[in-house]
Protein backbone atom coordinates (compact mmCIF):
# COMPACT_ATOMS: atom_id res chain seq x y z
CA UNK A 1 0.00 0.00 0.00
CA UNK A 2 0.97 3.17 -0.88
CA UNK A 3 0.27 6.52 1.77
CA UNK A 4 0.02 9.83 0.58
CA UNK A 5 -0.22 12.05 3.64
CA UNK A 6 -1.31 15.56 2.52
CA UNK A 7 -1.75 18.37 4.21
CA UNK A 8 -5.19 19.84 3.48
CA UNK A 9 -8.41 18.79 2.05
CA UNK A 10 -7.23 20.91 -1.15
CA UNK A 11 -4.37 19.03 -1.61
CA UNK A 12 -6.02 15.45 -1.63
CA UNK A 13 -8.22 16.77 -4.29
CA UNK A 14 -5.39 18.16 -6.54
CA UNK A 15 -3.33 15.02 -6.23
CA UNK A 16 -5.81 12.83 -6.93
CA UNK A 17 -6.72 14.92 -9.98
CA UNK A 18 -3.06 14.52 -10.84
CA UNK A 19 -2.96 10.97 -10.76
CA UNK A 20 -5.67 10.10 -12.53
CA UNK A 21 -4.92 12.73 -15.50
CA UNK A 22 -0.98 11.08 -15.57
CA UNK A 23 -2.59 7.40 -15.92
CA UNK A 24 -5.11 8.30 -18.34
CA UNK A 25 -2.62 10.25 -20.42
CA UNK A 26 0.43 7.52 -20.05
CA UNK A 27 -2.22 4.58 -21.02
CA UNK A 28 -2.76 6.70 -24.57
CA UNK A 29 -6.08 5.87 -24.87
CA UNK A 30 -8.10 5.35 -28.06
CA UNK A 31 -11.68 4.23 -28.85
CA UNK A 32 -10.89 0.27 -29.25
CA UNK A 33 -8.62 0.32 -25.99
CA UNK A 34 -10.04 2.90 -23.85
CA UNK A 35 -9.09 3.90 -20.14
CA UNK A 36 -11.32 2.30 -17.61
CA UNK A 37 -12.13 4.88 -14.88
CA UNK A 38 -13.79 3.49 -11.48
CA UNK A 39 -15.77 6.59 -9.64
CA UNK A 40 -17.60 8.04 -6.63
CA UNK A 41 -19.52 9.91 -4.94
CA UNK A 42 -19.78 11.67 -1.87
CA UNK A 43 -18.40 15.31 -0.47
CA UNK A 44 -14.58 13.65 -0.45
CA UNK A 45 -14.37 13.50 -3.99
CA UNK A 46 -15.85 17.04 -5.13
CA UNK A 47 -12.23 18.53 -4.91
CA UNK A 48 -10.62 16.24 -7.23
CA UNK A 49 -13.81 16.28 -9.67
CA UNK A 50 -13.29 20.05 -9.89
CA UNK A 51 -9.78 19.95 -10.85
CA UNK A 52 -10.15 17.28 -13.13
CA UNK A 53 -12.61 19.37 -14.87
CA UNK A 54 -10.17 22.23 -14.69
CA UNK A 55 -7.31 20.15 -16.20
CA UNK A 56 -9.30 18.91 -18.88
CA UNK A 57 -10.36 22.96 -19.47
CA UNK A 58 -6.59 23.67 -19.84
CA UNK A 59 -6.60 21.33 -22.47
CA UNK A 60 -4.53 18.56 -20.40
CA UNK A 61 -6.22 15.78 -20.81
CA UNK A 62 -9.43 14.13 -22.51
CA UNK A 63 -12.27 11.93 -21.36
CA UNK A 64 -13.48 11.17 -25.08
CA UNK A 65 -11.53 7.50 -24.64
CA UNK A 66 -12.13 7.02 -21.20
CA UNK A 67 -15.09 4.54 -20.03
CA UNK A 68 -16.46 5.23 -16.13
CA UNK A 69 -17.95 2.82 -14.47
CA UNK A 70 -19.72 4.45 -10.40
CA UNK A 71 -19.22 2.47 -7.31
CA UNK A 72 -22.81 2.42 -6.42
CA UNK A 73 -25.91 3.89 -6.39
CA UNK A 74 -29.01 4.09 -3.90
CA UNK A 75 -32.35 1.96 -4.51
CA UNK A 76 -35.50 3.08 -5.44
CA UNK A 77 -34.62 6.99 -5.74
CA UNK A 78 -35.79 8.60 -9.47
CA UNK A 79 -32.78 8.93 -11.59
CA UNK A 80 -33.59 12.73 -11.35
CA UNK A 81 -34.04 13.15 -7.78
CA UNK A 82 -31.34 16.10 -6.45
CA UNK A 83 -29.54 13.02 -3.97
CA UNK A 84 -28.87 10.23 -6.82
CA UNK A 85 -26.15 9.40 -7.91
CA UNK A 86 -27.27 9.74 -11.34
CA UNK A 87 -27.27 13.65 -10.53
CA UNK A 88 -24.63 13.70 -8.72
CA UNK A 89 -21.48 12.95 -11.40
CA UNK A 90 -23.68 14.22 -13.79
CA UNK A 91 -23.66 18.17 -12.31
CA UNK A 92 -20.07 17.49 -10.76
CA UNK A 93 -18.60 15.94 -13.62
CA UNK A 94 -19.84 14.56 -16.79
CA UNK A 95 -21.90 17.68 -17.86
CA UNK A 96 -18.54 19.51 -17.87
CA UNK A 97 -16.20 17.28 -19.57
CA UNK A 98 -15.71 15.63 -22.82
CA UNK A 99 -16.66 11.85 -21.85
CA UNK A 100 -19.74 10.54 -24.63
CA UNK A 101 -22.62 9.84 -22.95
CA UNK A 102 -22.62 5.93 -24.07
CA UNK A 103 -19.08 5.42 -22.19
CA UNK A 104 -20.57 6.54 -19.09
CA UNK A 105 -21.85 3.43 -16.53
CA UNK A 106 -24.02 3.66 -13.75
CA UNK A 107 -25.99 1.03 -11.51
CA UNK A 108 -29.85 1.83 -11.92
CA UNK A 109 -31.15 1.49 -8.81
CA UNK A 110 -35.09 1.20 -10.18
CA UNK A 111 -34.42 -1.76 -12.70
CA UNK A 112 -37.15 -4.34 -11.89
CA UNK A 113 -34.70 -7.18 -11.24
CA UNK A 114 -32.03 -5.79 -9.62
CA UNK A 115 -30.35 -9.15 -9.07
CA UNK A 116 -30.22 -9.29 -13.03
CA UNK A 117 -29.06 -5.72 -13.55
CA UNK A 118 -26.21 -5.93 -10.83
CA UNK A 119 -24.94 -9.35 -13.35
CA UNK A 120 -25.48 -6.95 -16.01
CA UNK A 121 -22.82 -4.30 -14.79
CA UNK A 122 -20.37 -7.39 -14.07
CA UNK A 123 -20.53 -8.38 -17.41
CA UNK A 124 -20.26 -4.98 -19.08
CA UNK A 125 -17.06 -4.40 -16.86
CA UNK A 126 -15.46 -7.82 -18.02
CA UNK A 127 -16.34 -6.88 -21.00
CA UNK A 128 -13.38 -4.40 -21.07
CA UNK A 129 -11.06 -6.54 -19.15
CA UNK A 130 -10.82 -4.81 -16.01
CA UNK A 131 -11.08 -1.14 -14.41
CA UNK A 132 -7.69 0.30 -14.99
CA UNK A 133 -8.30 2.63 -12.05
CA UNK A 134 -10.72 2.64 -9.32
CA UNK A 135 -10.87 6.06 -7.46
CA UNK A 136 -13.39 5.75 -4.21
CA UNK A 137 -13.83 7.16 -0.22
CA UNK A 138 -14.75 5.78 2.58
CA UNK A 139 -17.42 5.78 5.06
CA UNK A 140 -16.87 6.61 8.33
CA UNK A 141 -17.35 3.39 9.72
CA UNK A 142 -15.03 2.32 6.98
CA UNK A 143 -17.22 0.68 4.13
CA UNK A 144 -16.20 1.38 1.06
CA UNK A 145 -18.57 1.88 -1.87
CA UNK A 146 -21.33 0.79 -0.02
CA UNK A 147 -20.05 -2.28 1.53
CA UNK A 148 -21.27 -2.21 4.81
CA UNK A 149 -19.77 -3.64 7.95
CA UNK A 150 -19.92 -7.39 7.40
CA UNK A 151 -19.72 -7.27 4.11
CA UNK A 152 -18.03 -10.69 2.35
CA UNK A 153 -14.63 -9.45 1.29
CA UNK A 154 -14.63 -11.81 -2.46
CA UNK A 155 -18.33 -10.05 -2.65
CA UNK A 156 -19.82 -9.19 -6.38
CA UNK A 157 -22.33 -5.86 -7.08
CA UNK A 158 -24.92 -6.74 -5.37
CA UNK A 159 -27.59 -4.88 -3.33
CA UNK A 160 -27.67 -4.13 0.47
CA UNK A 161 -29.07 -2.92 3.10
CA UNK A 162 -27.12 0.02 4.49
CA UNK A 163 -26.85 0.19 8.25
CA UNK A 164 -27.98 3.12 10.77
CA UNK A 165 -25.15 4.46 10.65
CA UNK A 166 -24.45 5.32 7.09
CA UNK A 167 -28.06 6.34 6.52
CA UNK A 168 -27.63 8.70 9.36
CA UNK A 169 -24.08 10.06 7.78
CA UNK A 170 -26.35 10.49 4.47
CA UNK A 171 -28.81 12.30 6.20
CA UNK A 172 -27.05 15.68 5.93
CA UNK A 173 -28.07 15.71 2.13
CA UNK A 174 -31.43 14.90 2.82
CA UNK A 175 -32.52 17.60 5.04
CA UNK A 176 -30.70 16.14 8.08
CA UNK A 177 -34.03 13.49 7.85
CA UNK A 178 -32.99 9.66 8.03
CA UNK A 179 -36.52 8.36 6.94
CA UNK A 180 -35.81 10.18 3.40
CA UNK A 181 -32.63 8.49 2.97
CA UNK A 182 -32.92 5.00 1.14
CA UNK A 183 -32.56 1.88 2.98
CA UNK A 184 -31.16 -0.20 -0.04
CA UNK A 185 -28.48 0.48 -2.44
CA UNK A 186 -26.22 -1.20 -5.29
CA UNK A 187 -22.67 -1.35 -4.93
CA UNK A 188 -19.86 -3.08 -6.77
CA UNK A 189 -18.27 -5.98 -4.32
CA UNK A 190 -15.41 -6.21 -2.33
CA UNK A 191 -13.78 -8.62 -5.03
CA UNK A 192 -15.02 -6.36 -7.86
CA UNK A 193 -12.45 -3.42 -6.25
CA UNK A 194 -10.10 -5.80 -5.65
CA UNK A 195 -10.23 -6.88 -9.61
CA UNK A 196 -9.28 -3.25 -10.51
CA UNK A 197 -5.53 -2.30 -11.79
CA UNK A 198 -5.30 -0.14 -9.21
CA UNK A 199 -7.26 1.52 -6.41
CA UNK A 200 -6.74 5.26 -5.32
CA UNK A 201 -8.73 5.36 -1.89
CA UNK A 202 -9.24 9.62 -0.67
CA UNK A 203 -10.21 9.99 2.73
CA UNK A 204 -10.12 13.16 4.39
CA UNK A 205 -11.28 14.99 8.09
CA UNK A 206 -11.13 13.69 11.10
CA UNK A 207 -14.40 11.84 11.26
CA UNK A 208 -12.43 9.43 8.79
CA UNK A 209 -9.43 8.78 11.43
CA UNK A 210 -10.57 5.76 13.04
CA UNK A 211 -11.17 4.33 9.01
CA UNK A 212 -7.73 5.26 7.73
CA UNK A 213 -6.23 3.89 10.97
CA UNK A 214 -8.22 0.12 10.29
CA UNK A 215 -7.04 0.48 6.88
CA UNK A 216 -3.20 1.16 7.41
CA UNK A 217 -2.87 -0.40 10.46
CA UNK A 218 -5.42 -2.74 11.05
CA UNK A 219 -5.93 -6.44 10.50
CA UNK A 220 -7.81 -7.61 7.19
CA UNK A 221 -11.31 -7.89 7.86
CA UNK A 222 -15.10 -7.39 7.06
CA UNK A 223 -16.09 -5.14 9.63
CA UNK A 224 -13.84 -2.70 7.88
CA UNK A 225 -14.25 -3.41 4.23
CA UNK A 226 -11.75 -1.04 3.39
CA UNK A 227 -8.99 -2.79 4.95
CA UNK A 228 -9.43 -5.25 1.91
CA UNK A 229 -6.77 -2.82 0.39
CA UNK A 230 -4.47 -4.09 1.97
CA UNK A 231 -4.46 -7.93 -0.03
CA UNK A 232 -4.64 -5.17 -3.41
CA UNK A 233 -1.28 -5.41 -5.28
CA UNK A 234 -1.58 -1.81 -5.76
CA UNK A 235 -3.60 0.57 -3.61
CA UNK A 236 -2.93 4.42 -2.95
CA UNK A 237 -4.24 6.14 -0.38
CA UNK A 238 -4.44 9.73 -0.40
CA UNK A 239 -4.75 11.54 2.92
CA UNK A 240 -5.29 15.06 4.74
CA UNK A 241 -3.45 15.42 8.01
CA UNK A 242 -6.78 15.33 10.16
CA UNK A 243 -7.70 12.21 9.25
CA UNK A 244 -4.13 10.55 10.28
CA UNK A 245 -4.82 11.91 13.80
CA UNK A 246 -5.34 7.75 14.83
CA UNK A 247 -2.15 6.86 12.70
CA UNK A 248 1.53 5.92 14.64
CA UNK A 249 3.33 8.96 14.42
CA UNK A 250 6.20 6.35 13.13
CA UNK A 251 3.38 5.30 10.29
CA UNK A 252 3.16 8.79 9.14
CA UNK A 253 7.00 9.34 9.67
CA UNK A 254 8.01 6.53 7.21
CA UNK A 255 4.97 6.82 4.73
CA UNK A 256 6.03 10.69 4.51
CA UNK A 257 9.63 9.88 3.94
CA UNK A 258 8.91 7.23 1.41
CA UNK A 259 6.92 9.68 -0.60
CA UNK A 260 9.78 13.03 -0.26
CA UNK A 261 12.15 9.87 -1.88
CA UNK A 262 10.10 9.91 -4.21
CA UNK A 263 9.36 13.13 -5.08
CA UNK A 264 13.47 13.64 -5.40
CA UNK A 265 13.58 10.78 -8.10
CA UNK A 266 11.36 12.16 -10.44
N1 LIG B 1 -21.41 5.06 -0.86
C1 LIG B 1 -20.72 6.22 -0.44
C2 LIG B 1 -19.24 5.89 -0.35
O1 LIG B 1 -18.76 5.56 -1.63
C3 LIG B 1 -18.49 7.08 0.21
O2 LIG B 1 -17.12 6.78 0.25
C4 LIG B 1 -18.99 7.39 1.60
C5 LIG B 1 -18.28 8.57 2.24
O3 LIG B 1 -18.78 9.76 1.73
P1 LIG B 1 -18.16 11.19 1.98
O4 LIG B 1 -17.07 11.34 0.98
O5 LIG B 1 -19.29 12.13 1.71
O6 LIG B 1 -17.68 11.22 3.38
O7 LIG B 1 -20.38 7.72 1.48
C6 LIG B 1 -21.24 6.80 0.85
O8 LIG B 1 -21.58 5.83 1.75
Amino acid sequence: MRLIPLKASADVGLWSARHIVNRINKFKPTAERPFVLGLPTGGTPLQTYKRLIELHQAGEVSFKNVVTFNMDEYVGLPEDHPESYHTFMYTNFFNHVDIPRENINLLNGNAEDVDAECRRYEEKIKSYGKINLFMGGVGNDGHIAFNEPASSLASRTRIKTLTEDTRIANSRFFNGDINQVPKYALTVGVGTLLDAEEVMILVTGHAKAQALQMAVEGSVNHLWTITALQIHPKSVVVCDEPSTMELKVKTVKYFRELEAENMKQL
